[in-house]
């Protein structure tokens, strides 16, 4: 089949997830590097796991579990990607972005997604949340992007607007929830640049992404967010800022993995927070 065109094939994961569970979800959320206790929060829980459901891929990042729950959460029918996809693990784009087209036709209206990210700006700390408020995808704008080839119709249109792809109604929600959460000393709202990964980047790099105007680099997220957003799903993005980009040439610092878990298991609990007021608020 020309890239591009796998309504079918999801069409075929929605029929199947459809007659396995009686939840019918209208808010979608991506868990992101050592996020996964997001779903603690989740009740009544139908768990799947990716190698379980027909046509699904397989996840290979560790701190990623590899599963979708269904549930409810602060009273909203909910589906949790507990391990997401990423370009550098050598799925192509439209394989990455494959969970987020089966949220869609299983009928979310909002996807929350989070991530790991470093820290770009200089005034961000180790545990700060951003809310995202634009992204700058380096791999899409190369031309490696899960809309390329064929357009259907059914998921959206052929040239689909980028102006609005995170939801300003939906940022000033999750600041004022944060802030009356007493989070204001952490909470952020900036702009997340995407590099492929599997590298950490160059010092020449993070320079690049800062003369851009951003704030935080990842290896996730644009395109789940491009291809929610061209099937008309309102997104909310957070970054959980695990450590800061090492910027100067004579550091001796390196970044690693396992740092980036740490954070994560230690904030995320903030991150759980702010997303179970916020569909509690939808
Ligand atoms: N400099 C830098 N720091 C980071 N901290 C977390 N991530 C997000 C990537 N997370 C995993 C792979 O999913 C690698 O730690 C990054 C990143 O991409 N770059």
């Amino acid at each position: 089949i020309m890239e591009g065109h796998n309504y079918g094939e999801v069409e075929a994961i929605k029929d199947y997830l459809l007659s396995k569970t009686a939840v019918r979800p209208t808010i979608g959320i991506v868990c992101g590097s050592g996020l996964g206790g997001l779903v603690e929060n989740v009740e009544n829980k139908e768990e799947f796991k990716y190698e379980d459901i027909p046509g699904f891929p397989r996840s290979t990042v560790k701190g990623h579990a590899g599963k979708l729950v269904f549930g409810t959460l602060s009273g909203k029918q909910v589906v949790c990607l507990q391990g997401r996809f990423h370009f550098y693990e050598g799925h192509g784009m439209l394989k990455c972005t494959l969970p987020v087209r089966v949220m869609g036709l299983l009928g979310i209206k909002t996807m929350v997604v989070t991530n790991a990210a470093g820290g770009v700006n200089r005034d961000f700390n180790v545990g700060d949340i951003m809310v995202i408020k634009d992204h700058v995808g380096f791999p899409t704008i190369a031309g490696n992007h899960p809309l390329t080839g064929l357009n259907d119709e059914r998921f959206g249109p052929r040239f689909p607007p980028m102006n609005q792809v995170y939801d300003s109604s939906y940022q000033k929600l999750a600041l004022e929830i944060a802030n009356e959460a007493g989070y204001s000393s952490f909470i952020r709202n900036g702009c997340y640049c995407m590099f492929s990964g599997p590298t950490y980047e160059t010092v020449a790099e993070l320079r690049l992404a800062a003369a851009l105007g951003g704030d935080a680099v990842g290896m996730s997220t644009v395109p789940e967010v491009i291809v929610a957003s061209h099937m008309g799903i309102k997104c909310l993005g957070l970054s959980l800022i695990t450590n800061k980009c090492i910027m100067e040439y004579d550091s001796s610092e390196e970044p690693n993995h396992a740092e980036v878990l740490e954070a994560g298991r230690k904030a995320s609990k903030y991150v759980l927070d702010i997303v179970t007021k916020f569909v509690g608020k939808l």
